[in-house]
Formats: C-alpha cells, sequence, structure tokens
C-alpha cells in the first residue's frame, strides 16, 4: 500500500558532475538510479554543460547538469538515495572538490530548508556556482512559488565564471527504457 498522500510529494532539484570516464553515460545511469526508485519521478533534465573545474584546478573538465524529481522521500532519505547511487556507479572520495565519476548534490527542497550535520538545505554553495546555476536556470519555471526562480537569477546576474560554463548537449534521457534498450 502506499503511504504517501499526493500532498507528501515534493519537487526537489539534483545536480550532477562528472569528470572521469564516460561523463554523459554515467550521468544518464545514475538518473536511470533516481528514476528507479517507486518514490521518485524524474520531471525535467536540464542540458548538459562542459565546465572547467573549480576549487581544484589540476583535473579535466566536468560534465554538469540539473535534474527536478518529485518525491515523497523525507529530505535525508532522498540524500542516502543519492550516496548509495554515487557509491553504486564508482565514486571514491580521495581530494576534497577533487576528480569523481560521478557527484550528486542536493540543492533545494519546496518549502524545506535543513541544517543538521548530515545535510544543508538550501545547498550552501550553490548560489555561487555557475556550474550548478547556468544548468539550473534551464528547469526552474519563472512561476516557482518558493522564490528560486528570483533568486537563482539574481545570483547569476552577477556571478563571475559563467565562461567556464558551456553548452555541450541537450539530454537524452528519455526514461529508463532508453539505457536498457527495452
Ligand atoms: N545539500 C547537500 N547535498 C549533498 N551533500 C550534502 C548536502 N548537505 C550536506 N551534505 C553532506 O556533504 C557530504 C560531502 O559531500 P560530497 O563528498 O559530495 O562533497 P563535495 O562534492 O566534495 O563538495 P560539495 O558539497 O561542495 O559539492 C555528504 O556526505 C553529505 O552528508
Ligand atoms: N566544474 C566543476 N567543478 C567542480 C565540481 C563540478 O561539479 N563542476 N564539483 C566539485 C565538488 O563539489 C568541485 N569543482
Amino acid at each position: 500500500m502506499n503511504m504517501h498522500s499526493s500532498s507528501d510529494i515534493s519537487e526537489a532539484y539534483i545536480a550532477l558532475g562528472a569528470n572521469l570516464g564516460d561523463r554523459e553515460k554515467t550521468l544518464m545511469e545514475a538518473i536511470a538510479c533516481l528514476e528507479e526508485h517507486a518514490d521518485i519521478t524524474v520531471v525535467r533534465c536540464s542540458n548538459l554543460y562542459e565546465t572547467d573545474p573549480v576549487g581544484y584546478l589540476d583535473q579535466p573538465c566536468f560534465v554538469n547538469m540539473v535534474v527536478a524529481v518529485r518525491t515523497a522521500l523525507h529530505p535525508e532519505s532522498l540524500l542516502s538515495l543519492m550516496l548509495e547511487i554515487e557509491l553504486r556507479l564508482g565514486r571514491e572520495r580521495l581530494i576534497r572538490f577533487g576528480p569523481r565519476t560521478v557527484d550528486l548534490d542536493l540543492l533545494w527542497i519546496e518549502g524545506r530548508e535543513v541544517d543538521t550535520t548530515l545535510l544543508t538545505l538550501p545547498h550552501p554553495r550553490m548560489f555561487e556556482r555557475a556550474f550548478v546555476l547556468v544548468p539550473l536556470a534551464d528547469i526552474v519555471p519563472e512561476e516557482e512559488a518558493s522564490g528560486l526562480y528570483a533568486s537563482l537569477h539574481e545570483a547569476l546576474d552577477q556571478i563571475e565564471g559563467k565562461e567556464g560554463v558551456r553548452f555541450w548537449k541537450t539530454c537524452t534521457w528519455h526514461g529508463a527504457s532508453a539505457l536498457s534498450g527495452n
């Protein structure tokens, strides 16, 4: 039995990044893993951007994107699923801000502010990062009630480093069947 009523469902934004291996394939696999979960529906995907590394410079360019999901999961459960997906896809934590097969960051959940040792929402560095804001702007609707649209565009107007974020490809995500070939 589904224990969640539709009023428990909120929209969440998740940033994805990869700079090792087949970056696009890994990002599509990460989206498939999210969608596989019974309580998550991926509703929008940004374009894919190739981005210069920020923070730790001696590493390959990243591919970054953002997805919007609708979910009945609590924020902490969503985060632990995201960490599990990173591990499943081969992520190792070696250098802070360093190279990674895949990274999933929980950016924003409508109406939720969290500040615990495991989770901070909104993500504390999201408004400083062009590699997050540019793809996020692809998929946040202007009528977004929470004010995210306004905050994001205000930050985007002022932020430096947008030239390090280059459109690469449109997203080819068309549901899990697209990956399995079914
Ligand atoms: N909003 C959030 N999204 C993802 N992780 C978060 C968030 N808030 C707190 N964390 C915590 O941060 C820890 C480290 O995350 P991670 O290794 O992905 O950091 P990072 O990618 O190196 O740096 P950054 O967080 O700046 O992207 C996670 O284990 C998680 O508990
Ligand atoms: N361009 C880019 N740079 C980064 C990224 C990322 O996803 N893209 N992630 C980091 C770790 O949080 C550190 N630096």
